[in-house]
């Protein structure tokens, strides 16, 4: 007898939203104002926030699989992070429809909050090799849970130290003094490193697209407040541009000189 019943039905009870968690999703988008562009608003950041958790998840495989030496596999990750990356600088465009005149309803509804607190954005920092201990003391009101997820991210190796690893894995001397010569003999050897070359040009990738996120951030701020500081406590577009020269892999620009 032919069984009416459809792919996925023989198991649970789920649902599309049910399996999703729709309600819960849902529900927990409350602005503080009647402003008509705070759901936007909201709605920006949370995409941002799920964005960076998946980003924090396949860092972690990408590090996990440089340090089993399966490179293939990192770098079959590091295509998805820089996907996602990409979208994350596409989607600054959504939030630039909203006019200052309308932020300016409800920006004062937000001091003291700001970016400055977004624990995961930092622990992206810190993953991928820019650790800066301020931001542990700097954090208002950051839950134990969120203090203890960084002061994890700061003991842990970063993608950097998983980096290295895979050099010394090949046999390339990875000590302060050597390195830069090992990273130059990737370079200069291509037929014996590639995957490693490769490897390292997906890491100055996931660098370069985080700078261009700064940039185009602090483009977008500059079009909403303008020289105003900002409600985080900090000079505003100053602090952001200051931050724009960061990098998390500082030896892979240098290199390019003495190529
Ligand atoms: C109207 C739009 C926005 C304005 C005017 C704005 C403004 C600012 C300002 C002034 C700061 C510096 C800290 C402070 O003193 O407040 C900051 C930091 C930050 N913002 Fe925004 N922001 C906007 C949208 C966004 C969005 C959509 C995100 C996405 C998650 C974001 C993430 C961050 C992060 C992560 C920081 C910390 C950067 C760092 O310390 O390097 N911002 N923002
Ligand atoms: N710091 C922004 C406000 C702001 O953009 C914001 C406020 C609360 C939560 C996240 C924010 N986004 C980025 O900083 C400002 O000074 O206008």
């Amino acid at each position: 007898m032919p069984s009416n019943r459809q792919f996925g039905e023989e198991g649970g009870r789920l649902s599309y939203g049910a399996y999703l968690r729709l309600p819960e999703l849902l529900a927990q988008q409350l602005p503080q104002s009647n402003a008509p562009d705070e759901l936007l608003f909201i709605t920006i950041h949370q995409v941002y926030e799920l964005w960076f958790k998946l980003l924090l998840h396949e860092l972690e495989s990408a590090r996990e699989a440089m340090f089993n030496d399966e490179l293939w596999q990192a770098r079959h990750v590091f295509r998805r992070v820089h996907a996602v990356e990409r979208v994350l600088i596409e989607q600054v465009e959504v939030l630039e429809t909203m006019t200052p005149q309308d932020f300016l309803e409800f920006r004062s509804k937000l001091a003291p909050a700001s970016g400055f607190q977004s624990v995961q954005f930092r622990e992206l920092e810190f993953l991928s090799g820019l650790k800066e201990a301020r931001y542990l003391t700097g954090l208002r009101d950051a839950s134990e849970d969120e203090l203890a997820r960084l002061r994890r991210r700061m003991d842990e190796p970063t993608l950097w130290d998983a980096y290295l690893t895979a050099l010394s894995q090949r046999g390339l001397e990875t000590s302060d003094e050597e390195l830069m010569g090992s990273l130059l003999a990737v370079a200069r050897d291509r037929r014996t490193y590639d995957d490693l070359w490769q490897l390292a040009e997906d890491l100055l990738t996931h660098d370069e697209t985080a700078a261009l996120w700064r940039m185009r951030h602090v483009q977008m701020v500059e079009r909403q407040i303008g020289t105003k500081s900002g409600t985080g406590g900090s000079t505003g577009a100053p602090y952001l541009r200051g931050r724009t020269r960061m990098h998390y892999f500082p030896l892979l620009w240098e290199l390019r000189a003495w190529l």
